[in-house]
């Protein structure tokens, strides 16, 4: 049984990847913050949910040489702080959105490689954005910290091969949160070529391609609607 593991599991595209695989018979490890009640709607012999706080490096190799020690074919980097503008208010927010963006997914890529190189499918799938590319400056350091994962996406590409596939998803316009404006949201879907909100089932097919695509790494895949493209 293929074993994934996925970052930020408790809502949203994190759950939904979660409750998919489950489907398709993986056996998943979710980490969390905290559960959900929609998370532990899924608990069964192939759910394990691992709830800690994911700026304390302690506990998160604490929990990767518990994990290392088992078969591991699939790690998504999924977590994410969604922030906007230039100072997010203090350096705080700054080190929060690097770490979540950008440290953490490196610590588990290092400490899990050996792990996902003893699989005869070894992958690993970081969650950026079309913003890395050229960002969207009202989330100047939300975008430079996606940037940054989409730099480290290409090095652990380079640094796990042959062993290990690593690429990188860059949605668009997915879902959006319950505190987007009507007015937002009109002006998002306007800036899409196909100006609909996609959901998240989009993204787990663009998974279900990258882990069948034997030669696919070091690369980015957009699901954005064409709004990297978009007329505006
Ligand atoms: N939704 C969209 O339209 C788009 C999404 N993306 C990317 O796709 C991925 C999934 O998107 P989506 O499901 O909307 O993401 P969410 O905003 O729901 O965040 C994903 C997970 O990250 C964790 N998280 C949230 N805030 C924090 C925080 N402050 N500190 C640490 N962890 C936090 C939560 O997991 P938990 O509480 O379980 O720990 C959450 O479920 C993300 O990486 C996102 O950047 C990119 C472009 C568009
Ligand atoms: N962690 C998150 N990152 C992003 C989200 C989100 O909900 N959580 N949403 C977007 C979308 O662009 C959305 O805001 C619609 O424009 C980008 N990243």
């Amino acid at each position: 049984m293929p074993h994934a593991l996925i970052t930020g599991g408790s809502r949203r595209l994190g759950l939904y990847m979660t409750e998919h695989l489950l489907a398709d018979g993986w056996q998943v490890t979710v980490l969390t913050r905290s559960s959900s009640a929609e998370l532990d709607r899924l608990r069964g012999e192939r759910l394990n949910i691992v709830t800690l706080d994911y700026y304390q490096l302690d506990q998160i190799k604490t929990f990767c040489q518990q994990i290392a020690a088992q078969p591991l074919d699939l790690l998504i980097h999924n977590a994410s702080l969604f922030v906007g503008g230039v100072d997010t208010g203090s350096s705080e927010a700054f080190g929060q959105l690097f770490h979540i963006h950008m440290q953490l997914p490196a610590l588990l890529n290092t400490e899990l490689a050996a792990a996902l190189a003893r699989s005869d499918n070894g992958n690993i799938i970081h969650m950026t954005d079309i913003y890395a590319e050229n960002p969207n400056s009202d989330y100047a350091l939300y975008c430079a910290t996606k940037a940054g994962l989409e730099n480290l996406s290409k090095s652990f590409a380079k640094l796990l091969a042959p062993q290990v596939r690593v690429n990188s998803i860059q949605p668009g316009a997915l879902k959006f949160l319950p505190d987007h404006s009507a007015e937002s949201k009109i002006q998002v879907l306007k800036d899409s070529l196909l100006p609909h909100e996609a959901g998240f089932e989009p993204i787990f097919q663009t998974v279900q391609y990258l882990l069948a695509n034997s030669f696919i790494t070091g690369t980015a895949i957009k699901v954005d609607g064409g709004r990297s493209i978009s007329r505006n």
